[in-house]
């Protein structure tokens, strides 16, 4: 690789969300280029349309390899994997065919990843809809990835400047989160939030902090056992190990001190948990990674906002730090 300027795959997502148009945005008004090559893997009909509709500047440049990608700025490199019926296309209202495509672009992005072929991989929005609507029997790019890469340790982190959260439990009903969580689960999260933010984000002692699952962290059992039962038990085991973790903090002060740089990392118990505070401060330049894969997968923080696709007013900040990161860990050949 040349460690200077990684080349970073970039998958189209939903051709009916907002991807296409945010690709645009951000690989048009950045300096990416300078950092690293990106290369879109997507539709080339929907690019030709996203770069028409947006009025951008930038030329598509059709690629087989990402060895073939050109290192410079004002053009789109895009590997053609999906030939859409553009015309039967309506935004906002995926189908069996674009879902297929866009699990097309995230398989083969993994593939690349594993070979090497590209440094790292970016992910644009996609529906839980969609996956199913193509038969897919996994919830998002988290668990795919997991399964392609063959990886059964891994964790959803959102990742800002000012707040980092891990999730313990990630898409599962409100209802079974208290059933889901467990010692070894909770331990693991700790363990690769701990190792993660060494790693990849190069804090020599981390300090992660764990939030309670109940009001006031249970309070003494009186709102419920989770925390005396599981959290803090597996947080004893965690320091055993050196891990610099503390807790269990009440969740409604917990983000607070987390946003002040108290701690480097949040342990979440649940997905709204975290993503709530973490949306508050970073809707626009939120980060979502998964953590402990073999390779380096970053993505927007959003979704495919089907409210507003394809109508030029969608934000693209988000991937465009989801693209920096990417190529900041690739440069740094992080990829736990
Ligand atoms: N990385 C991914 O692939 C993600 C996928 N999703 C999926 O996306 C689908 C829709 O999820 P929702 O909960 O509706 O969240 P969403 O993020 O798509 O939309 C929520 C609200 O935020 C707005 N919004 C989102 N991104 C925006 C942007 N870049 N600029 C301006 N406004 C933006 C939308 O217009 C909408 O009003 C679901 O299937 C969900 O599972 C959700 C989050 C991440
Ligand atoms: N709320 C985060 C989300 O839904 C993204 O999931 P994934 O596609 O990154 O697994």
């Amino acid at each position: 690789m040349n460690k200077e300027k990684p080349v970073i795959g970039i998958t189209m997502g939903d051709p009916v969300g907002i991807g296409p148009e945010i690709i645009v945005g951000a690989l048009e008004h950045s300096d990416l280029s300078k950092i690293c090559t990106p290369v879109v893997l997507g539709d080339n009909e929907m690019m030709t349309k996203a770069i028409e509709f947006t009025q951008s500047p930038l030329k598509l440049n059709l690629i087989k390899t990402p060895q073939q990608a050109m290192p410079s700025p004002g053009i789109i490199n895009l590997i053609a994997l999906s030939q859409l019926p553009v015309e039967t296309l309506a935004p906002g209202r995926p189908t069996a065919t674009t879902g297929k495509a866009m699990i097309d672009y995230i398989d083969t992005a993994v593939e690349m990843a594993q070979k090497n072929t590209i440094h790292a991989m970016v992910t644009c929005p996609i529906t839980k809809t969609a996956m199913k609507l193509a038969g897919s029997r996994f919830h998002g790019h988290t668990e795919l990835i997991a399964h392609a890469t063959k990886t059964t340790n891994y964790a959803m982190m959102l990742a800002g400047e000012t707040l980092k959260v891990v999730l313990v439990t990630i898409h599962v009903p409100l209802s079974r989160v208290s059933d889901l969580l467990s010692v070894e689960n909770i331990l693991k999260t700790i363990r690769i939030t701990a190792h993660s933010l060494k790693q990849r984000f190069g804090i020599a002692h981390p300090a992660v902090a764990v939030a309670g699952l109940n009001p006031h962290a249970g309070e003494d059992s009186l709102f419920g056992p989770e925390e005396r039962d599981l959290i803090t038990p597996a947080m004893d085991l965690a320091r055993k190990e050196g891990i610099n973790v503390s807790g269990p903090h009440p969740p409604d002060t917990l983000f607070f001190h987390a946003a002040q740089g108290k701690y480097h990392g949040v342990v979440c118990m649940y997905h709204d948990q975290g993503l709530i505070p973490f949306k508050m401060i970073h809707f626009h330049d939120g980060v979502n990674t998964t953590l402990g894969l073999p390779i380096i997968r970053t993505s927007v923080d959003h979704g495919t906002a089907y409210d507003i696709a394809w109508q030029g007013i969608a934000g693209h900040e988000s991937l465009i730090q989801a693209i920096k990161m990417a190529a900041l860990q690739a440069k740094n050949r992080c990829g736990t």
